[in-house]
């Protein structure tokens, strides 16, 4: 019998009263205060929040990106605070894929060697044709031979898609995913996140600014002022955006008197 019970087996991503301080002497930032929270292997969640809430600042202390001040990471049910930084780096390229607003490929490899390149970095065979299969999902199995720069952002975009799936990651990080596209790319993008939680039972964490974006997810967390704020299931673009214009109040009008 493995040691750790079924609960934490099905458990992608778990925090562990997390904060983050920035800078030292009079004028430290605590970017996150205290933050606890559990998400299921196989969900789609968004982070959301006003400006400066801290949803950069979440996903990379849980994604392993930066070290959090206190508190523990833990991926899959393994911890990923307290190691060093090379324990890190391999933690991430084992368990982790990532989606980045301005999609981060590198411009002289191929499609086909971008996506294959985090199998190469982890020490795994480069599967050329688990890779090419992925692409093929994606919709982008005709442009396997060509350079970032010869597609258009969306494209981009869902070839780091493909480059996050390749390694069947215990977890997927997307920052903004969708804040350089137009609208129609970023709904092929949004389903192609969603369709590989449901499909393939993916787990995903994504920071958006944008309703829309955050109602493809199963449930949306809202941060304020580096705190947990609320969360919402199954949420709507209408149920997020009123619930972000109530947490902008509840933020600036916090001093007030109560209602
Ligand atoms: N490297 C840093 N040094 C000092 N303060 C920082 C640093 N990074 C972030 N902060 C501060 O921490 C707080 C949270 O920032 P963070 O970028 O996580 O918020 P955010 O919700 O992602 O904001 P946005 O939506 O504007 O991108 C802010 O007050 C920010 O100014």
């Amino acid at each position: 019998m493995p040691e750790h019970d079924i609960t934490s087996a099905a458990e992608a991503l778990r925090l562990v009263q997390v904060s983050k301080t920035y800078g030292t002497g009079d004028n430290p930032v605590r970017a996150l205060d205290d933050v606890s929270l559990s998400l299921a292997a196989g969900t789609f969640t968004a982070i959301m929040g006003p400006s400066g809430s801290g949803k950069s600042t979440f996903l990379q202390c849980a994604a392993g990106l930066d070290q959090p001040t206190a508190g523990r990471v833990f991926i899959d049910g393994a911890e990923l605070t307290g190691g060093s930084e090379t324990a890190l780096t391999k933690f991430r390229r084992q368990r982790i894929g990532f989606i980045f607003q301005q999609f981060n490929l590198l411009p002289t490899l191929t499609v086909l060697q971008n996506v294959t390149l985090p199998l190469r970095l982890a020490g795994k065979r480069a599967d050329r044709k688990r890779a090419i299969a992925i692409l093929e999902r994606v919709g982008l199995g005709d442009r396997i031979g060509h350079r970032p720069a010869e597609l258009s952002g969306g494209q981009q975009q869902r070839v780091a898609i493909a480059r996050a799936l390749v390694t069947n990651p215990s977890a997927i990080f997307a920052d903004e995913p969708t804040g350089a596209l137009d609208s129609r790319s970023a709904r092929t993008v949004l389903s192609l996140l969603a369709e590989a939680v449901r499909e393939f039972g993916q787990t995903v964490v994504m920071v958006t600014h944008d309703p829309v974006a955050a109602s493809y997810a199963d449930s949306v967390i809202f941060l304020a002022d580096g705190r947990i704020a609320g969360s919402l299931d199954r949420p709507t673009a209408e149920t997020v955006a009123e619930r972000m214009t109530h947490l902008g109040d509840a933020v600036t009008l916090r001093p007030a008197v109560g209602e």
